[in-house]
């Protein structure tokens, strides 16, 4: 078995290091001539796979977008993972999940368990309920080769209030989240399976990334305003084990099929300038 970290590795140093966000919106959906409803997700969803799935490092999929439609929505998320897992690309699902232990034992079987349907190589989760909160999480990634990405730093302006708060040694949170994911990740090589989430939107970062031995899911680049070069100076010290995650800076290429395929192929090219080596 070999781990995410393994994996991911590999796909990056093959492929280049682009994850590409599936966020099926209305608005997206409208542009691209579709209705917002399981149909139009479903056809979407489709391209987006074709388009990325043998090109990128990673898709992530943002569950919200596919659960707005209930049931049949859901049934296209799991598509989605089956699909881009067939075409070659590691399936990060952007869940962002957290809660008390035995529920978030739960979400590990959802996410995680190779039986389950939804199952995908890496899971988005929240340490907020308590970094220790997410054990059945790191349990359930070790025991079957997946990863997590645990929010540190978000992207949206509002995140500072909650993840800069400091404690009684003047650390702060998002720092004591950084330190437990490079707790997790000590001696894993060539690199660890639990990743963090650092917004590429943030001005400064203020710790030692390179200490994390894990992957950089980085989303802020494109629509929020982020570039490559922000994402290579933030994590100067780790470039290599970023992840940057574009959205909708590459789904408004479509809908046509050539269009987004040559989207992904510049901002593959694109990160990679900034992001190897
Ligand atoms: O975990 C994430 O991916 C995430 C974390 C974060 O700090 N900020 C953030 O924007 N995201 C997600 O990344 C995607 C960003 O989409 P675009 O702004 O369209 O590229 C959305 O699916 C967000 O939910």
């Amino acid at each position: 078995m070999t781990s995410f970290g393994e994996r991911l590795r590999s796909r990056i140093d093959s492929r280049g290091p682009l994850c590409v966000g599936i966020d099926p919106g209305t608005a997206l959906l409208h542009a691209w001539g579709l209705d917002d409803s399981p149909a139009g997700l479903e056809k979407f969803a489709r391209t987006a796979v074709e388009a990325a799935g043998d090109l990128a490092a990673a898709v992530k999929p943002q569950s919200a977008f596919f659960e707005r439609f209930g049931s049949r929505g859901v049934a296209v998320l799991e598509s989605v993972v089956a699909d881009a897992r067939a075409a070659g690309a590691l399936v990060v699902m952007d869940a962002k999940r957290g809660d008390i232990g035995s529920t978030t034992a739960a979400y590990a079987q959802a996410y995680l368990h190779p039986d389950s349907p939804l199952a995908a190589d890496a899971v988005t989760v929240s340490p907020y309920l308590g970094f220790g909160s997410l054990r059945p999480m790191t349990d359930m990634a070790f025991a079957h080769g997946a990863g997590l990405f645990v929010l540190a730093r978000t992207s949206n302006p509002e995140a500072g209030e909650v993840q800069l708060a400091t404690g009684p040694d003047g650390g702060t949170v998002a720092g004591s989240i950084m330190d437990r994911v490079s707790d997790l990740n000590r001696d894993a090589g060539p690199l660890g399976s639990i990743g963090v989430v650092l917004g590429a939107t943030l001005h400064d970062l203020d710790y030692p990334v390179e200490r994390l031995n894990g992957p950089i899911l980085t989303p802020g680049i494109g629509a929020q305003g982020a570039t490559f070069a922000d994402a290579a100076r933030l994590f100067a010290t780790a470039r290599r084990n970023v992840l940057p995650s574009v959205s909708r800076g590459v789904l408004a290429e479509g809908p046509d099929l050539a269009r987004l395929r040559s989207a992904v192929t510049r901002l593959t090219a694109e990160a990679r300038e900034h992001l190897s080596g």
